[in-house]
């Protein structure tokens, strides 16, 4: 079980985050749901600790995470890779290999057969020579979605993973996340909406600096805590009675 207990960060004192405590139970998928600027892509980087947290503290297992991070593959916000760097598919996702085999060592055959399964399982093995910046925007979250899988981890954050996608890929994903629920790994996962994604997570953690309301679909999204997160911003209206 992960658990993240009285969170709170701030962006040069004025704080993003307040309070935030919830806990995430394995073969479940979590969706984290709220405003922009509602701190959502801040949570999961102070959970992985890639930026300072003002309070709180994160637990898996019952010891820290920040001395397992080898557990947790994470997925940013396809806004925040830099998609001229000059690296090839094949090797984005041989980077999730490196924690199992170090930076200077070449691969074993075994990572290898990973990293290929990887991106078979995502339908991108044949585009593993091209450079990820000539890819559309759904076959780089796909390469994206391969390495962490290649990580082998047990705890999977991923960001808003289903904007600008094509439909093909949206049921790669969804399809991927069933598997990793099956296979009893813990999934956090921003979205960018209520719709359609929305009917893939067990449970829902609506945000806006504070958690608003945790639980299932029905406690979760009601209109007096959409009019809360949202305020009077249309989104909620349209998207409450799905
Ligand atoms: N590096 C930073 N420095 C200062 N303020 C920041 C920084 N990153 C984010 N913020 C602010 O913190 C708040 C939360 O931002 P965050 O990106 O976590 O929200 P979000 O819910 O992920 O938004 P979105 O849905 O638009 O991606 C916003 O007000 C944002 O402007």
């Amino acid at each position: 079980m992960l658990e993240v207990l009285h969170l709170a960060v701030n962006y040069r004192g004025t704080a993003a985050l307040e309070n935030i405590s919830f806990s995430l139970n394995p073969g479940q998928v979590v969706g984290v749901i709220g405003p922009n600027g509602a701190g959502k892509s801040t949570m999961i980087k102070a959970i992985l600790g890639l930026i300072p947290k003002r309070q709180g503290i994160i637990r898996y297992r019952n010891q820290a995470l920040s001395r397992q991070l080898s557990q947790v593959a994470y997925v940013p916000q396809r806004s925040q890779i830099d998609w001229d760097y000059p690296i090839t598919v094949k090797n984005v996702v041989m980077m999730g290999r490196t924690r199992h085999t170090g930076w200077l060592r070449s691969p074993s055959r075994a990572s290898k057969a990973i990293v290929q399964a990887a991106l078979e399982r995502v339908g991108m093995w044949e585009f593993r020579h091209r450079q990820i910046g000539e890819l559309s925007g759904g076959q780089q979250q796909r390469v994206f979605l391969a390495q962490s899988l290649a990580q082998e981890a047990d705890l999977f954050f991923f960001d808003e993973p289903f904007v600008g996608i094509d439909k093909t890929t949206e049921t790669i994903i969804f399809n991927i996340f069933d598997e990793l629920k099956t296979a009893g790994k813990t999934l956090l996962v921003v979205g960018h909406d209520l719709g359609e994604a929305a009917r893939q997570y067990d449970r829902f953690l609506l945000l806006n600096k504070y958690l608003i309301a945790q639980g299932s679909k029905s406690e979760v999204i009601t209109s007096q805590n959409l009019q809360q997160a949202y305020g009077d911003s249309v989104l909620w209206q349209l998207t409450a009675d799905r």
